[in-house]
C-alpha cells in the first residue's frame, strides 16, 4: 500500500486515479507521495518516508526544491493542465482593465435604494467609466510558455497586435504561437510598444522585481499591467508609484495583498486562475498519473528538479539510484552489482545540473541488501527496489 498526503483540497476524480493500492489523506504519516497545489512547503519537515512531491499546477516556488533534490525526493509538475483556465481569466482581465467593468458595477450597486431614479441616475452617472477597446491595440506577453501563447493567440483573434518576449522560447511554444505574433527584440522594446502588458514568467531570482521602477519608466503613459503569475514579479512600491503618477492606469493581479487591495486602480482577484473544475481535474490527473508511475516503475516524467527518464512498465527486478552528477557513479553501482553476481538486463542514466537519476532492470531475485551497500557508496542519494 502506497501513503499519498494531500496539502490542498485536490480534485477527487484526478485522486481517482491513483487505484486501491493507495492511502490518501490529508494527515497521513510517513507518506511515500504528497500532492499539492499552492500550500508553501518550505516549513515544512521532510518525511524520510518521502520519494516524491507532485505539484497539480504549474508554479513551483511553494516547493523547497533544492531540500528535495538533497534528499532525493523528486518534484513534479503538471505543465499546461491549468493553462486554458488561466489564459480565459487573462482575456476577461484584458476588458476589464479597459472598460471599468468592476468599477461600473460597483457604483451601480450603490444606486440600489433609489427606486424609480435608479435608471435615469444610470444614464447621467455612465460616463464616468469610459474605456477604451482592445481592438487594434497591442498586447506585450512576457513569457511564452504553456499560458503566454494560449493568450497571444486569444489575442490576435481578438484583433489584437501582439508582441512577445521570451529569451528561452521552447521548440514546442513556437510551433503553437500565433505566426502574427511579433518577437521583441528585448524587454525594453516590449515595455515601449506595448499598450497591455502580461506577465506569464515563473518566479526565479532572474525575474522576481523585473517590474520595478526602471522597467515602468520605460512604458507607454496609461499602460496597463496584467500579473497572473506571481506577486514577487512586481514591486509593490513601485507599481503603487506608477499608478499614482499615471505611468500604468490600471494593474489587474491575481494575488491580493492589503497595500493593493486599498488602490482604485488595482482589480485584485484571489488567485482565481487555475481555478476551474477543468483545470483542477487536468491537474490532479496529470500530478496522480506521474507520481503513480514513478513510485510504482521509478518512471520520472515532468520532474522540475531530476531528469526525465522513462523505462516503462518494469518487468522484473527494477532499481533506481538518485545520485550527485559526479565522475565515476556508474562504474562504483554497476561493480557493486557485479559483484553480487547479478546481471544488468537494462540500464538508463540520466543527469540534471547537480544531480542524477540511474535506472536498471536487474535479472533474478536481488537481495535488498545491495540496496543498503549501494546507498552507502559516496555521492549516492537514495536507492529503491522497486
Ligand atoms: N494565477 C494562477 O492561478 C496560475 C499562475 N501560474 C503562474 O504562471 C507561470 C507560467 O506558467 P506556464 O506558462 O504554465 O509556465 P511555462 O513554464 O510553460 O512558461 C514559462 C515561460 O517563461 C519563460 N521565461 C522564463 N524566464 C523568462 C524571462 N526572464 N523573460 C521572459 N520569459 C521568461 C520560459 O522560457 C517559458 O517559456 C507559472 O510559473 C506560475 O507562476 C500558472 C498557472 C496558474
Ligand atoms: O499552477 C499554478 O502555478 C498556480 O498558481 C495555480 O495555483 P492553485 O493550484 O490554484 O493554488
Amino acid at each position: 500500500m502506497y501513503k499519498i498526503k494531500t496539502l490542498n483540497k485536490i480534485s477527487k476524480k484526478g485522486l481517482g486515479i491513483l487505484g486501491k493500492n493507495y492511502e490518501i489523506s490529508d494527515d497521513c504519516e510517513n507518506p511515500d507521495g504528497i500532492i499539492l497545489r499552492s500550500f508553501k512547503m518550505h516549513d515544512m519537515e521532510l518525511p524520510e518516508s518521502l520519494r516524491a512531491v507532485a505539484r497539480a499546477g504549474a508554479g513551483v516556488n511553494n516547493i523547497p526544491l533544492d531540500k528535495c533534490s538533497e534528499k532525493g525526493i523528486v518534484v513534479f509538475n503538471t505543465p499546461g493542465a491549468n493553462a486554458n483556465a488561466v489564459k480565459e481569466l487573462v482575456i476577461c482581465s484584458l476588458l476589464l482593465s479597459s472598460r471599468k467593468v468592476v468599477q461600473g458595477i460597483n457604483w451601480a450597486k450603490t444606486l440600489k435604494d433609489e427606486g424609480d431614479q435608479a435608471a435615469s441616475l444610470v444614464e447621467k452617472g455612465k460616463s464616468n467609466f469610459v474605456g477604451p477597446e482592445i481592438y487594434g491595440k497591442t498586447l506585450g506577453v512576457v513569457g511564452l510558455g504553456a499560458i503566454g501563447v494560449k493568450v497571444a493567440n486569444a489575442a490576435h483573434h481578438l484583433g489584437m497586435n501582439v508582441v512577445g518576449y521570451d529569451p528561452y522560447l521552447s521548440v514546442d511554444s513556437a510551433w503553437h504561437l500565433t505566426r502574427f505574433a511579433e518577437k521583441a527584440t528585448s524587454f525594453d522594446d516590449l515595455l515601449a510598444q506595448s499598450d497591455y502588458i502580461t506577465i506569464h514568467v515563473p518566479a526565479l531570482p532572474s525575474t522576481i522585481g523585473m517590474f520595478n521602477s526602471e522597467a515602468f519608466a520605460k512604458m507607454k503613459k496609461g499602460a496597463r499591467l496584467l500579473n497572473f503569475s506571481r506577486d514577487t514579479l512586481v514591486d509593490t512600491t513601485d507599481i503603487q508609484a506608477a499608478l499614482e503618477d499615471g505611468t500604468v492606469s490600471c494593474y489587474v493581479t491575481d494575488f491580493a495583498t492589503a497595500d493593493l487591495l486599498n488602490n482604485d486602480k488595482v482589480i485584485c482577484m484571489p488567485h482565481l486562475g487555475a481555478s476551474t473544475p477543468e483545470s483542477e481535474e487536468n491537474c490532479a490527473v496529470m500530478a496522480s498519473n506521474e507520481i503513480k508511475d514513478f513510485l510504482e516503475n521509478g518512471n520520472i516524467i515532468n520532474s522540475v528538479n531530476y531528469p526525465n527518464c522513462d523505462m516503462g512498465e518494469k518487468n522484473g527486478e527494477r532499481m533506481t539510484v538518485a545520485h550527485k552528477n559526479v565522475p565515476n557513479m556508474l562504474k562504483h553501482i554497476t561493480d557493486l552489482i557485479a559483484a553480487k553476481g547479478v546481471n544488468i538486463d537494462t540500464m538508463l542514466n540520466k543527469s540534471r545540473g547537480d544531480y542524477a537519476y540511474t535506472m536498471l532492470d536487474l535479472q533474478g531475485k536481488i537481495d535488498p541488501a545491495i540496496a543498503k551497500e549501494i546507498e552507502d557508496i559516496d555521492g549516492v542519494i537514495k536507492v529503491t527496489l522497486l
